[in-house]
């Protein structure tokens, strides 16, 4: 029932960074092919906000690769752990979040999730099932099994330590809160992103120790925010997230994922191919020598729009998505439904810095000024740089502010 092993091996490690296990991998493929048990895999999110990104589509999809290999999926919710906080990659403690705000987060993103999963193969599992009943004596028991060197070999944690930064004890037991789900849960494997390596480990290791046979651990890269950037030919840049709104969420509107993915960096885009487009390597490297042959970035962005459109919502979206896209945004596009506003002026002429604040274009006529002389406006198409540059009495004109988020108002001086 189960494809051949090596086939799967080849789909199950595209794109995993550390696989600790590979020859245990496959041993374990070959063993469910034997008995026609597939293999129990988790991954869990602590439901601390209410939406997923394009970030945890790359997780889900490998998820989804299991299942569609014929293995069963764990949807792992951390309903219990979200209210202590997974202090990975934090130089402070969570904020804690209450019963309520995370159960009403856990209901919309576990229908999220199934935008990627299969939702007939997966089974959805909450860790207060079994963390809420544990007694102050099985916690006891559970964090005499590690030792406090070993959770400061965790770099969030000895950089905190070395900086004297506070570190909470509820702080500590958070890996050991997420191994025991798997111990709890006896799958044979853990996915996470690759910030999430230490986690997994300790779940491994406390399998063991609970005498169990210890899960294997398959992290995916994490993917850099829409802001991310290249340097020296490295993509730099925070992780997506919605704390650092750098995020393009499963469920935004198809314009408004076809608008991020259009601001991405141009070489930043290639790695978003990488980590979620369906493109086989070769094509996205000929991309890649489309892009160095002169082809415009725009068309390579606006494909992995469409892709990404079209796997969220369906492809009629994305291509409405990308016809409204260059109305609005396109080099001299002027949208439909500009707004018109008559401004009054005491003097002979309005000033433009003026105009840009009293249409709300800008915050204040300083901002304005500025703004000109930056060259960020343009007075009917045309950019002006002059910060004293004076409109006409009884005209009317076109006003643009920005260049990615561009907004237009016409304005009217009052003759
Ligand atoms: N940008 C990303 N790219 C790839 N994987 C991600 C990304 N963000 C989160 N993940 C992975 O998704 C899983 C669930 O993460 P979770 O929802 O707990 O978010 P998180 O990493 O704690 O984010 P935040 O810090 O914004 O709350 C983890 O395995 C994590 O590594």
């Amino acid at each position: 029932m189960f494809p051949p092993v090596s086939e799967q091996i080849a789909l199950l490690t595209r794109g995993a960074v550390d696989l600790h296990v590979k020859a245990e991998l496959e041993a374990r493929l070959e063993e469910s092919r034997k008995t026609g048990k597939p293999l129990r895999v988790k991954a869990g999110f602590d439901p601390t906000r209410p939406d997923l990104h394009l970030g945890h589509a790359v997780l889900l999809s490998k998820m989804r690769q299991f299942q569609d290999l014929g293995h069963e999926a764990i949807l792992l919710v951390g309903e219990f752990t979200a209210m202590v906080g997974d202090p990975t990659g934090k130089n402070d403690a969570r904020p804690r979040l209450s019963r309520a705000e995370v159960q009403e987060s856990a209901k919309s993103y576990t229908e999220q999730a199934f935008k990627i999963l299969d939702r007939n193969k997966t089974i959805i599992r909450s860790n207060s099932e079994w963390l809420d009943k544990l007694t102050p004596t099985d916690i006891v028991e559970l964090m005499a099994k590690m030792t406090v060197s070993r959770m400061l070999e965790r770099n969030d944690f000895s950089q905190r330590f070395e900086a004297g930064r506070p570190i909470y004890q509820h702080e500590f037991l958070y890996p050991l809160l997420q191994g025991y789900d798997s111990v709890a849960l006896g799958n044979d494997i853990e996915l996470g992103g690759t910030d999430q390596l230490f986690n997994l480990l300790v779940g491994r290791d406390l399998m063991s120790k609970y005498g169990q046979r210890p899960q294997m651990v398959l992290t995916t890269p994490l993917l850099e925010g829409i802001d991310a950037k290249v340097e020296n030919g490295v993509v730099v840049g925070a992780k997506m997230s919605k704390s650092a709104d750098n995020y393009i969420g499963l469920t935004e509107s198809p314009l408004t994922m076809f608008r991020k993915v259009m601001q991405i960096d141009d070489e930043v885009i290639f790695r978003y191919f990488e980590l979620l487009s369906s493109l086989s390597n070769e094509a996205i490297a000929k991309l890649k020598a489309d892009k160095a042959g002169g082809r415009d970035p725009r068309e390579i962005k606006a494909l992995f729009g469409k892709e990404i459109v079209t796997r969220f919502h369906d492809a009629q979206a994305a291509l409405a998505a990308e016809e409204e896209f260059k109305k609005i945004y396109s080099a001299d596009a002027i949208p439909d439904n500009v707004e018109e506003k008559t401004l009054t002026t005491d003097g002979p002429t309005l000033w433009i810095a003026k105009a840009l604040s009293a249409t709300g274009l800008v915050k204040s006529t300083g901002e304005g000024k500025r703004l000109v002389e930056q060259g960020g406006v343009e007075v009917d198409k045309v950019r002006i740089t002059d910060g004293n540059f004076q409109l006409e009495r009884g005209k009317k004109y076109l006003l643009r502010v920005g260049s990615k988020n561009r907004r237009f108002v016409y304005v009217v001086v009052a003759p």
